[in-house]
Parts: C-alpha cells; structure tokens; sequence
C-alpha cells in the first residue's frame, strides 16, 4: 500500500475560505493551518466534524531488569486493567472529548486472557532485554505492528476520522530513546529523560544503557532498528500510523513514545509523517529533538510526561475549534461587515 494523495488544491481553497471570514486575515493563527490542513486531507474545502478514535498499546520491556524504570513492570498489567476499567487519565479525556477508546494487549508480560474489555493480541510476555539482544524476533515485530494496522482498519471502518495511539510500557522511554537517538544522530544523553520519575543517578544509567544498546546494533540496517531495540507495543504503535496514512485518516501523535513509534514508521514509509499533527512537547528530555526529525511542531507545552496519547487527547477540543470557526463563521459578504480592502 502507499501512503494516501493529500489535496493541495483543497487546502488553497480552504485558504482562501478562511480570507473571507469576519475576522483580520490570520487572526485565528494557527487554528487556520490546522482547518486548512484537515481541508486538504480529508479532501474537503469544509472538513467534516473530527470523530477520534484512541488505541492504547500495551507491552512490557526486558530492558526493565537493568532497572530503567521508577515502577516495576507488573504497573503495565495493572494499568491494562484500570484502562478496561475506565479508571486511567486516558479514559477521563476519551470521555470527554467523545472519543471510541480500545486496549490492546500487545505484549504484556501478564496473563491478561479472559479479561473483557481489552484487545487480546499478545505476541509475546514481555520484550527480550535490549541492551544484550534483540528485543524481539522479526516475525513478532511484524506480527505487533499487523495489529496496530488491524486495529486502526476496524476503527476506520466505524466511522472514524482522527486516530490516536497512546502506550502503556514499564520501560518503554528507555527503547523510545534507543529508537529517538538513532533515527535523529542526537546523542544518548541528549535524549534520555526521568521517565516516570528515576533521580538523575536513574538517568545516567539509561543513558549507559542506551548507548551500549546502541553499539551493540551498531550500523545495522534501520529497518532493523525497531526489531532490536524497539518494543512490541511501540511496533504496534508504528502498524496503526501506516495503516491510517494509508487510508487517508489523520493522526495525532502523543508525547515520547509516540515519537519513536513515528520514526520507526517513517523508516517504513517516508511519506507517513505527512498524515502527523504533534499535540504537545514532553517533559521527556529528547521529546523535542524527535519533533523536530519527523518535521513536527507541537500545539501546547503542558510540562506532561505521561503518555497513553493523553496530551493526543487532550488538543482534539483545539482541532474541533479550528474546524467549528472555518465552517461556522459568516463571511464578510454574509454578514454585511466591511472588508479592508473595500
Ligand atoms: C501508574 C503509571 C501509569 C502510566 N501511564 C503511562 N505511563 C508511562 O510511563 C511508562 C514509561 O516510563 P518508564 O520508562 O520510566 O517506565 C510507560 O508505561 C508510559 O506509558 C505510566 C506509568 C505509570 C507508573
Ligand atoms: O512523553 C511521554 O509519552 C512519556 C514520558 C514519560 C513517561 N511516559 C511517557
């Protein structure tokens, strides 16, 4: 499949619709891009009203032996749990915004069966440890990010029209920033935050880790770089952005994690960060620098470092705003209000 036609005629129209509004020319700022940027492509000088539908992957990580993280890997399971139970801040901002919201077990190092309300498509318990070996074999990476394709599909397939990832992983920064440094160049210290909250002596062993992660891939190819120090969640997280570039949905990417799993994507299918909004900038230390590879700009800078696309979430009210004011408002002929240039 290829990435789907963004309508650049569409967005001049948009454009130019926008012009005639009863305001200063520019005078909604940013919130015009993005009217004109949904104009382009959904193919519709008028966008239609954004119904979000949000995935959180869940995976554990092997890399959590080296002590990577403030929390031990079970929180993953559990927090799986509180999701189906509608008890996570992802579920509070689902709820509000009207958004469809599916939990996926992609690798979770728990047995989950059983448990309704979560996807079951768990490929393996947990990642190898990424720091001695490949954190996955190629067919379970193809297999995580097939579900993330799946789920993206059937989501399209109700109706939806704004797609958001978000992640549940004990661990999961550590191989976000192993995938950040590689695809950026940037440097292992540039790029490794606190996570969930390690002290700065926490931090400096992720930054050992990840750069002898890093040596140890070496100059493998980069279509291999997910495989090895990605994780399943993070793959699957990769599968449902293609997925919806594919078919033409737009989607919004979370915070740190969110954006290694876009450039693992982007390795995949250059044209992938073409269907891209960023929502927020991460307190995550190198959250900024993975922006800036992927040609990103964020919407809002909150100090969130939580992830499970809640900073996605929480930007979706702007969207709808930006759409509501560019197919709502009388134009200046309409409404009888002199022009600047009249
Ligand atoms: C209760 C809880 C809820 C979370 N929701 C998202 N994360 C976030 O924190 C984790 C990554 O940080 P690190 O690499 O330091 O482990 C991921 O699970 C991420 O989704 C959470 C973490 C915790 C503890
Ligand atoms: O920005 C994120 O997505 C993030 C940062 C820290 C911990 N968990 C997620």
């Amino acid at each position: 499949m290829t990435i789907a036609v963004i309508h650049a005629e569409k967005e001049q129209r948009a454009r130019a619709h926008q012009d005639q509004l009863t305001k200063p020319r520019g005078a909604l700022g940013r919130l015009e891009d993005i009217a004109c940027w949904f104009a382009a492509r959904q193919g519709k000088e008028l966008p239609d009203p954004l119904q979000p539908h949000i995935a959180v992957f869940a995976g554990d990580h092997g890399v959590c032996d080296e002590g990577v993280s403030a929390y031990p890997s079970v929180v993953t399971g559990e927090m799986v749990k509180n999701f189906a139970r509608g008890g996570a801040a992802i579920n509070v901002l689902a709820r509000q915004i009207g958004a469809t919201l599916a939990v996926v077990d992609v690798g979770v190092m728990v047995d989950l069966s059983g448990i309704e309300g979560i996807e079951h498509n768990n490929v393996r318990r947990g990642t190898a440890n990424l720091l001695h070996e490949a954190a996955m074999g190629e067919a379970e990476c193809l297999a995580a990010i097939h579900t993330g394709r799946r789920i993206a599909c059937e989501a399209i397939a109700k109706g939806a029209n704004l797609l958001i990832a978000g992640d549940m992983g004990i661990g999961n920064t550590t191989a976000s920033a192993c995938l950040i440094c590689r695809f950026s160049g940037a440097t292992a210290d540039a790029v490794v935050g606190f996570g969930t909250g390690v002290d700065s002596h926490g931090r400096q062993l992720k930054v050992d880790i990840v750069s002898r992660a890093l040596a140890r891939i070496g100059n493998c190819p980069d279509e291999a770089v997910l495989q090895q120090v990605g994780g399943l969640e993070i793959a699957a997280m990769a599968g449902f952005y293609l997925q919806a570039a594919e078919a033409g949905v737009p989607v919004v990417v979370d915070g740190f994690i969110a954006a290694a799993a876009a450039l693992a994507a982007r390795v995949m299918e250059p044209q992938v960060t073409g269907w891209m909004l960023a929502s927020h900038v991460s307190r995550e230390n190198g959250h900024h620098i993975a922006l800036n590879a992927l040609g990103l700009s964020p919407m809002i800078d909150f100090g969130m470092r939580l992830g499970e696309g809640s900073g996605a979430a929480l930007i979706v009210p702007l969207l709808q705003s930006a759409i509501a004011l560019h197919n709502e408002m009388a134009t200046f002929a309409s409404a009888g209000v002199t022009d600047k240039d009249e």
